[in-house]
């Protein structure tokens, strides 16, 4: 019997230490220009600059003391599925890790339909448990675990309403409070990632003008709240992005650990990165050109397995 303590989890800010990523070979050629918009690119990938990208993307994780596991050596049974599923790279959005286990997503009918059966076998071949599945008529690409207490679901073009309030009571089971955020619902603001992230306990960004109405809920009640008041409140303070470096993945970056965090270098502008400096935060800068066809950040391709 070994006493170590489980290698997953990743609500908790500390250093990354654990990744999974999947370079879409077996599938991203089959994105062309009669089906892209379907399979939900911003256009027509250019397929060795993509792949080469993403593995730059993968030696940069590891020069970082980063493990980094890639997806396919822990599928069998669902290997026929890895042609099929062009987006199977944004594997952020197909699952979020906490120590408690996994919560998987439901990924929407249409070209996602599916990411989640292969994630699945992936965590039952690492034996890291799934906390929660959601139903087949449940639509849920994912959410954000903001800190070991908080728990943030943006009600987005991606999730169901109906799933999430069916999803909140167990979801209490395991954070203290969940922030729940209607936004509207347009393919900018996709997942919670394009919203809001964090920086160091004590610091994130924003784009306010997503947030239409956020509420706290806890066991015992739901009440409205104003974003950046309530986490001024908790000395948390959110730098608010401009309407470009939001459309820009400029709330989805991958936090290497308090105050540094692994971004594309088109993200922020220099007046924010100015901002970030002064706050001592160091962002390690990738640059993108192929990837943007996916339309998806760093931290889309990124699933986190464990933060310690
Ligand atoms: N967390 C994210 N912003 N993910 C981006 C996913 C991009 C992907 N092509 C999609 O539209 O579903």
């Amino acid at each position: 019997m070994s006493n170590l303590k489980p290698e997953y989890g990743n609500e908790k800010l500390a250093r990354l230490r654990k990744v999974l990523l999947h370079n879409p070979v077996e599938s991203l050629a089959s994105v062309n220009l009669s089906n892209y918009k379907y399979h939900l690119f911003n256009n027509v990938p250019k397929v060795d600059q993509y792949h080469k990208e993403h593995e730059q993307y993968a030696q940069l994780l590891k020069a970082h003391d980063i493990e980094v596991l890639e997806l396919r050596n822990f599928v069998r049974r669902t290997k026929d599925l890895l042609a099929k599923l062009p987006n199977l790279a944004y594997l952020n959005d197909i699952a979020v890790v906490t120590s408690k286990g996994v919560i998987l997503s439901k990924m929407c009918p249409g070209t996602r339909a599916g990411e989640e059966v292969v994630v699945k076998e992936v965590l039952n071949n690492l034996s890291i448990p799934i906390f929660h599945e959601f139903r087949d008529d449940d639509e849920f690409e994912g959410c954000m675990a903001f800190s070991p207490k908080t728990l943030i679901i943006v009600d987005t073009e991606r999730l169901k309403t109906s799933t999430i309030e069916s999803f909140f009571q167990k979801a209490l089971e395991i954070f203290e409070e969940v922030i729940y955020v209607k936004t509207p619902q347009e393919r900018r603001f996709m997942h919670a990632d394009m919203i809001i992230n964090r920086i160091s306990e004590q610091l994130g960004v924003y784009f306010p003008s997503a947030f239409l109405q956020t509420f706290l809920i806890t066991k015992q009640k739901r009440v409205e709240i104003n974003v950046r008041e309530f986490f001024a409140e908790r000395n948390i303070e959110l730098i608010e992005l401009n309407d470009v470096e939001q459309q820009n993945w400029g709330c989805s970056f991958v936090t290497l650990e308090p105050k540094i965090i692994i971004h594309y270098d088109i993200a922020l502008n220099n007046q924010t990165k100015k901002r970030l400096r002064q706050r001592g935060v160091d962002v390690i800068e990738f640059h993108p050109q192929a990837l943007l066809a996916g339309g998806g950040s760093l931290r889309c391709l990124t699933l986190r397995l464990w933060r310690a």
